[in-house]
């Protein structure tokens, strides 16, 4: 006889369910390495296996996964929609959801009220799991941002007459893995088409990208983070724009500051200007080492030092605890920005010889 199509629809739910708590599970193992909910998610995938062992070799029977017309959508659909790591948490919850929900509604269907209660039950231990996921992990993702050693930043007027696309290009060849979009006097059409290319790019590098100032245009181009200042949209108004996926940096330059950075919850901190700079038009006297160091020492936030860096001073940020640092003209300014990376790591991978 042959098998209800409503098997199919489960064995298909059933595969979906448990990949996507498979992919949650490894994410919260490898990321804020949280043992408790990763064993959490394991244990619900293991008993939705046991619980539906017998259901589960009559619905393989159904199944006929070349033509599955789902199987051509997803070849033919838009690559890499998903912006990043945090993104994937977010889908993979509810995309187990939502496999729960068809489970128990074919269960319904096919007069199987044990299984329906069960699949209901474990659909709310997902909703209790994604808070807790989203409360842990992707906070973590977000700060993950600055997990690298060097945050360059476009600056059109300082890149030797070279566009901010060839710059970009030029940053990613060169293994840079965290780029800001910051212009100041472009359009916001202009802004909007260049941050589109950018974000191409970065993606195709697998690296991250932070749009300044604008929030909205950060959300419209799908950017890894936004970069604010004290001046701009207070940190809480730009989260509710900007979901909770969306890295939020502040910059900072006084230990007061740092301080509400922290209750505020931004996602990482600029510390800066450490040295002079003309790059920032308006920025206020450099903040030296001292803030730095207090930084360093208790404000339990990423941070990224900024202002004045070059090739002749950055050892002295390096040694003082900032493992990621952001040059500006320093960059966007070298003839051969692929050989000022290679010497700007060749002084930080030697930081703890110099004195
Ligand atoms: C990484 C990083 N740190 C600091 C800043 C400066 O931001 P802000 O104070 O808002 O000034 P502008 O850059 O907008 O002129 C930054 N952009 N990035
Ligand atoms: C954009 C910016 N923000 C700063 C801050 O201290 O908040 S300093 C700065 C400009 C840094 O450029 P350069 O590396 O060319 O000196
Ligand atoms: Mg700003």
């Amino acid at each position: 006889m042959t098998p209800s199509p409503l098997y199919r629809i489960m064995d298909a739910s059933l595969n979906r369910c448990c990949e996507g708590l498979r992919v949650l599970e490894d994410m919260l193992r490898f990321v804020p390495e949280d043992v408790a909910l990763s064993k959490a998610l394991k244990n619900l995938r293991h008993s939705i296996r046991k619980e539906t062992a017998a259901l589960a070799s009559r619905a393989v029977k159904a199944r006929d996964s070349e033509n599955d017309p789902g199987f051509v959508i997803s070849q033919n659909g838009p690559p890499g929609k998903r912006s990043g790591m945090a993104d994937v948490a977010v889908a993979n919850c509810k995309r187990v959801q939502e496999a729960l929900r068809s489970l128990e509604e074919q269960a319904a269907a096919l007069s199987m009220p044990e299984l329906c209660l069960f699949f209901e039950s474990c659909r709310f231990q997902v909703y209790g799991l994604e808070k807790r996921i989203l409360e842990t992990l992707i906070p973590e993702i977000r700060r993950n941002i600055l997990n690298t050693d060097i945050y360059a930043i476009t600056a059109s007027e300082h890149s030797r007459g070279r566009s901010n696309i060839d710059v970009v290009r030029q940053m990613m060849d060169a293994d840079i893995r965290l780029v800001q979009y910051r212009e100041k006097d472009k359009s916001l059409r202009q802004k909007y088409e260049e941050c589109k290319e950018i974000r191409k790019i970065t993606k195709d590098y697998g690296a991250s990208f932070v749009v300044n100032d604008d929030a909205d245009l950060a959300l419209m181009v799908g950017a890894d983070g936004v970069h604010i200042g004290q001046d701009d949209w207070p940190v809480s108004a730009v989260r509710e724009l900007v979901g909770e996926t969306m890295a939020i940096g502040l910059s900072t330059h006084s230990p007061e500051q740092a301080a509400a950075a922290l209750a505020s919850g931004a996602d990482y901190i600029g510390v800066g200007p450490i040295f002079e700079t003309r790059t920032k038009k308006d920025v206020c006297d450099p903040v030296g080492f001292t803030y730095l160091e207090h930084v360093v020492k208790n404000i339990p936030l990423p941070f990224v030092a900024i202002g004045g860096i070059k090739v002749h001073n950055i050892h002295e940020v390096a040694k003082r605890g900032a493992r990621c640092i952001c040059l500006v003209t320093e960059i966007t300014g070298a003839e051969d920005i692929g050989g000022k990376t290679k010497e700007i790591r060749n002084i930080l991978s030697k930081k703890g010889r110099l004195t």
